[in-house]
């Protein structure tokens, strides 16, 4: 078995280390790579590649989605936010093309949801939703199976990582001396309002509870350089507390560095002949 066309959307700092650790991946590495970004990032893109990767002539750039499906690439990787998924997702998924989703939290809207299930539903492609930025995500999805009685999440992260978000609106970031937790709601509300920063809640609500019973709190905390993830389940097969210390991606302190190694673990998958 082998990977071998991988298109990803999107070229900001989850795509561009996952182009590098797809390359970099020796015989499980995908024969050819193409990126779709916006129209007005494809020539800069182009010149941002052709100096990182010189050899790898394997690298199409396109703004088309269309160009994308034409090639029949193996699976899609979304890397690029909220808007792309709704956008491009079921285009892919009634393409016939399996979605690795990064921004999951694009499926607490319901409208969203029902475009991507009929399309994946109407192709037979999935829609793959990688743990992401956390873990435990395995022992979660299966401890619904047993009967969950509670799961909750919760989000901490510097005050810096909550620049231009609604957190800026309910405290002053800037002069934090001690945490304070800004949001407490339902998955739904937290991925909502917070598109870049709270896709880990939904994922946590798809695995469990779902998007209306998990409960959410999101904090900032100035005494802290890293990004942090807990989840606290009571099921009936088990209960269980995990927390992930996340240093932040080096491209984008909002994003946990741990993200792109589980959308990479996601995609080399598709071409392993053991998968773990
Ligand atoms: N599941 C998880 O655990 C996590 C998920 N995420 C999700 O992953 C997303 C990407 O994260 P990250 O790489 O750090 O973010 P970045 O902002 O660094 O990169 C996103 C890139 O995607 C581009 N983009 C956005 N919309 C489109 C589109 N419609 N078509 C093509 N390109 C597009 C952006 O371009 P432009 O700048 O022009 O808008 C930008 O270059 C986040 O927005 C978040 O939703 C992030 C962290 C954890
Ligand atoms: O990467 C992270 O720390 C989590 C994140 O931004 C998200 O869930 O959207």
């Amino acid at each position: 078995m082998s990977l071998g066309h991988v298109a990803i959307i999107g070229y900001g700092a989850i795509a561009q280390d996952l182009v590098g650790i797809l390359s970099g991946a020796g015989e499980g590495a995908p024969t050819c790579i193409s990126l779709l970004v916006r129209q007005e990032r494809v020539s800069q893109t182009h010149e941002a590649v052709r100096s990182l990767y010189a050899s790898a002539s394997v690298l199409q750039i396109t703004s088309d989605v269309d160009d994308i499906l034409g090639a029949a690439p193996d699976v899609v990787a979304e890397c690029a936010g909220h808007e792309a998924v709704g956008k491009l997702a079921p285009a892919v998924l009634a393409g016939g093309v399996d979605l690795v989703v990064s921004s999951v939290g694009a499926l607490a809207d319901e409208a969203v949801m029902f475009e991507i299930q009929s399309a994946a539903r109407g192709s037979g492609a999935q829609c793959l939703v990688p743990a992401g930025a956390i873990g435990g995500i395995d022992a979660l999805a299966a401890a619904r199976l047993s009967g969950l009685q509670s799961v909750s999440y919760t989000g901490r992260k510097p005050p810096s990582a909550w620049a231009g978000t609604p957190a800026e609106t309910l405290i002053d970031l800037s002069a934090l001396t001690e945490e304070s937790v800004f949001f407490a709601g339902s998955a739904r509300d937290a991925a909502q309002s917070y598109p870049k920063n709270a896709n880990v809640a939904a994922t946590v609500a798809l695995a469990g509870t779902g998007m209306d019973e998990t409960q959410v709190r999101l904090i900032a905390d100035p005494s802290i350089n890293e990004n942090v993830h807990e989840i606290t389940v009571a099921s009936d097969a088990s209960d269980f507390s995990m927390r992930f210390v996340a240093k932040p991606s080096k491209r984008n302190p909002k994003t946990s560095r741990s993200t792109v190694y589980s959308i990479a673990r996601a995609v080399l998958n598709r071409g392993a002949a053991l998968v773990i």
